[in-house]
């Protein structure tokens, strides 16, 4: 081969590889997952990917994009002071400077976060990266809120067991703080968090329960009795809560849960108290009407996985004005008493009696039918009518009327639940008090209080 050929032929190649190298970097600025724009100093865009095409273009005014700077003027006027102020040859104009679109609009728009990074190619060129971080800056809040969260559980508690719990809830690991609070050594790794219950007290399904509610609320958390290795029980709290990177985390032994477990023996009376404070009604110590509430719904819910029925007494003493303004209202209070005093007598244990209003209560009663349940509304209309009650030297009589609904597998809720029953309580005050009425179609749709339904006032 001569020598000029030869020149040739490394010349070509030279262009081949020339033309490849280009040929990579069109490739790269396409599918490069983030904005590429390279611009003039004065921001003149030279050529940008489509990444940063569809990120800059709802932020041009005239629909074309010929410019960087006034691109970005409305939401980062000072890119082209930070430019002009650059005296060095080369280098980073700004590093990730967060650039918010859509803040403070008042359009219904997420707000978008983006971030750019300015370089100094050379004397004539700027290269501009861009990157949508909407979704990382709010990881990365979310992440410091649950820090946060998570230090403030942890702040002033020293009676606490952090145990890191694998995807299936097994103990992953051993640390002084579950040796101390349980008493368990090294030898509980790889056991079910469970073993810190009492036997029998959790299921394998209520411990997966537990990681899934987790799981959903971020949270999930329960008080009891827990168990020490030697056998010795103390009352404590057990919060589960996710760990931030535990998608990467299915493995068994590797931590994807925190447990926090705590010694609260002697809070116990305290929580008590201030449970008793929140859910009691203090006139009649039964269920307040937020008790009732919660507890309505939970069986509701257990009723719609194991269905059956769930039937609702509304009471309401009559014509209580009337007592009110006879004895005083310590008098009315005493009828209350009494009623309450009735009410816990005559329903069982599961069955949860409340005072939901002023004189009206109801009572949840689970695994009952419509026919159960008039029945023995009916039973207690009688014992109040035949009672007396002794106030102040006086003897108070006072009937009570109720209505009686029942909602089958899954139908409806409490709400419905209760509006049911009380269209049947007030089907009973419009038809002369002191008697049961059974909720029925018909009734849909009449009032659940006496002043719009008609009531023969007292
Ligand atoms: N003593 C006492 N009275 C209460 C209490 N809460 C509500 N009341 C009274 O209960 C009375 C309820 O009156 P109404 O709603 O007119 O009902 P009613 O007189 O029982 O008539 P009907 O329900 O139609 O038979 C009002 O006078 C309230 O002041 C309470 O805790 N103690």
């Amino acid at each position: 081969m001569s020598g000029q050929a030869h020149d040739h032929q490394v010349l070509a190649g030279e262009v081949a590889q020339l033309r490849a190298d280009y040929e990579a970097l069109i490739q790269f600025l396409y599918l490069a997952p983030v904005g590429l724009v390279q611009a003039e100093t004065d921001g003149s865009i030279v050529m940008m990917n489509p990444i940063s095409a569809q990120l800059l273009m709802p932020l041009s005014r005239d629909g074309g994009l010929d410019n960087l700077f006034t691109a970005l003027d409305g939401v980062a006027p000072d890119l082209r002071y930070l430019c002009d102020q650059y005296t060095r040859p080369s280098g980073k104009i700004c590093d990730g400077l967060h650039v918010h679109l859509n803040a403070g609009g008042a359009g219904k728009k997420v707000p978008q976060i983006l971030s750019v990074t300015l370089l100094k190619l050379d004397a004539t060129r700027l290269m501009a990266v861009i990157d949508d971080v909407t979704m990382q800056v709010r990881r990365e809040r979310q992440l410091r809120q649950s820090d946060a969260w998570l230090n403030a559980i942890l702040t002033g508690i020293t009676d606490y067991a952090l145990v890191g719990l694998d995807a299936r809830g097994a103990i992953a690991e051993w640390n002084p703080s579950i040796g101390r609070v349980t008493g368990f050594g090294e030898g509980a790794v790889g056991q079910p968090y469970s073993i810190f219950y009492p036997p029998d007290a959790m299921t394998p399904e209520h411990l997966h329960d537990r990681l899934r509610d987790a799981d959903r609320d971020g949270w999930s958390m329960d008080e009891g009795k827990r168990m020490r290795a030697d056998g010795s029980a103390f009352w404590g709290s057990a919060m589960i809560a996710p760990l931030p990177d535990r998608e990467a985390a299915d493995h068994a032994g590797v931590p994807a849960y925190c447990l926090i477990l705590r010694d609260i023996t002697d809070k116990r009376g305290a929580i008590e108290r201030r449970r008793r404070e929140a859910f009691g009604d203090h006139l009649t110590g039964l269920a307040n009407r937020r008790a009732f509430f919660e507890a309505a719904e939970q069986e509701l819910v257990r009723s719609r996985t194991a269905p059956r029925p769930t039937a609702l007494i509304a009471l309401d003493a009559d014509h209580f004005k009337a007592i009110n303004d006879r004895h005083g209202h310590p008098g009315g209070d005493a009828v209350l008493q009494h009623l309450a005093g009735i009410l816990a007598e005559t329903f069982r244990e599961v069955d949860v009696v409340a005072r939901i209003g002023g004189e009206e209560f109801a009572v949840l009663l689970p695994s009952t039918d419509l026919a159960r349940a008039a029945v023995v509304a009916e039973r207690l209309r009688a014992i109040v009518a035949s009672g007396v009650v002794h106030f102040d030297g006086s003897r108070i009589r006072y009937t009570v009327s109720a209505g009686v609904a029942c909602l089958l597998d899954g139908e409806g809720g409490t709400d419905l639940l209760l509006k049911r029953a009380d269209q049947a309580l007030y089907a009973a005050k419009r038809a002369g008090r002191n008697r049961v009425e059974r909720w029925r179609p018909e009734l849909a749709g009449t009032s659940t209080h006496p002043a719009d339904g008609g009531s023969d006032a007292a």
